[in-house]
């Protein structure tokens, strides 16, 4: 083992060490003390080795982003903003303290691209790596998957499916010098988040995390509408060429990267004129539309 617990606290503490006026008590007591909304959001998302990442194909900086990413999209997708963010991790006792504080300048990264502070954690001794990441964050007014309505349209805050391609390149280990395949690669690792973007105006919103399809039927179902996907659409997004390009050299099926693949966090909205890709339109009935039977997309399970 090349590290104690108390030395590990002690990199976090300095990596996450912040002026801002939101953290009361940060690291170093049982418990973080902030100063939070009259209305908090709370999720989690944890990120386990092998199965959300693997130590041969992501640096720790980039596992550490990917996870904090994750946890901020599901507040993003409430229409909130992101405040604070704890991170459990379990460690086998194989990794060098460098391993371990670029994990956490990852979270850091993120969480400034965020506006979020890190305020805590938990370290512990584990079979495999685990980090569970906790987000609190805020919104007067949530966005929730209940509200489509009928005549809104779908909308993609990005084109979905770089993940998707990212994971088919190191899967088949299939090494392609382009920036294409790098972009691939790195959205993989870790994504980039569409934190510009406006969908204050949305009635109904999701994070892409298991593929377009789950989450456009998760919003049907919530709403009691039906979503109707419109393939040609898709087909006219401006990075749809690129990925396309990839898509053909792997000779596989780019709808199966952007409708079935997940983890690219983009945000997945209904709503009317709403900024970003229109790619369908939620109509009256129940489930998913619009699809050419020729495709069975199959999305992430974890059972
Ligand atoms: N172990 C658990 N205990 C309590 N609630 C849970 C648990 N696991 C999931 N949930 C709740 O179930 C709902 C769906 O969770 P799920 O993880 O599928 O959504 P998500 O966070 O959007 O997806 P992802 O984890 O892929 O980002 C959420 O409200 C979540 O809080
Ligand atoms: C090593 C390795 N194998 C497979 C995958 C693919 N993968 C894992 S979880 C997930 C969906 C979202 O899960 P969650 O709902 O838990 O956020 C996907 C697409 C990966 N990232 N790393
Ligand atoms: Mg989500």
């Amino acid at each position: 083992m090349g590290f104690q617990e108390r030395e590990v606290i002690s990199v976090l503490q300095q990596i996450f060490a912040t002026a801002d006026s939101r953290l009361k008590v940060g690291i170093g007591d049982d418990a973080a003390v902030v100063a939070t909304q009259s209305q908090s959001i709370i999720t989690s998302d944890m990120a386990v080795e092998d199965v959300h990442f693997k130590l041969e194909w992501s640096s720790p900086f980039d596992i550490g982003r990917k996870i904090t990413a994750a946890n901020v999209a599901d507040i993003l997708s409430m229409g909130g903003k992101c405040d604070f963010l704890t991170a459990s991790v379990a460690l086998t006792g194989d990794e060098t303290l460098q391993w371990i504080e670029n994990l956490a300048r990852g979270m850091k990264h993120e969480a400034d691209l965020a506006g979020a502070l890190v305020v805590g954690g938990d370290i512990a001794r584990g079979p495999k790596i685990v980090i569970s990441m906790t987000a609190v964050g805020n919104s007067s007014s949530p966005i929730l998957r209940s509200g489509a309505k009928v005549g809104d349209g779908l909308y993609l805050s990005s084109l979905t499916g770089w993940s998707a391609a990212g994971f088919e390149l190191l899967t088949r280990e299939i090494s392609i010098n382009s920036a294409t395949a790098e972009k691939a690669l790195s959205e993989f690792s870790a994504p980039t988040l569409d934190y510009t973007i406006d969908f204050s105006g949305a009635t109904a919103m999701a994070d892409v995390s298991d593929s377009v399809l789950v989450q456009a039927e998760q919003i049907a179902d919530a709403s009691g509408v039906q979503i109707s996907i419109d393939q040609k659409a898709i087909v006219q997004a401006s990075e749809f060429a690129e990925l396309s390009a990839l898509a053909d050299e792997l000779k596989v099926d780019i709808l199966q990267w952007i409708l079935a693949g997940g983890e690219d966090h983009a945000l997945l909205a209904t709503g009317v004129n709403l900024p970003g890709i229109r790619i369908g339109s939620v109509i009256a009935g129940s489930g998913i539309s619009g699809l050419e039977r020729k495709m069975t997309p199959v999305s992430w399970s974890h059972f």
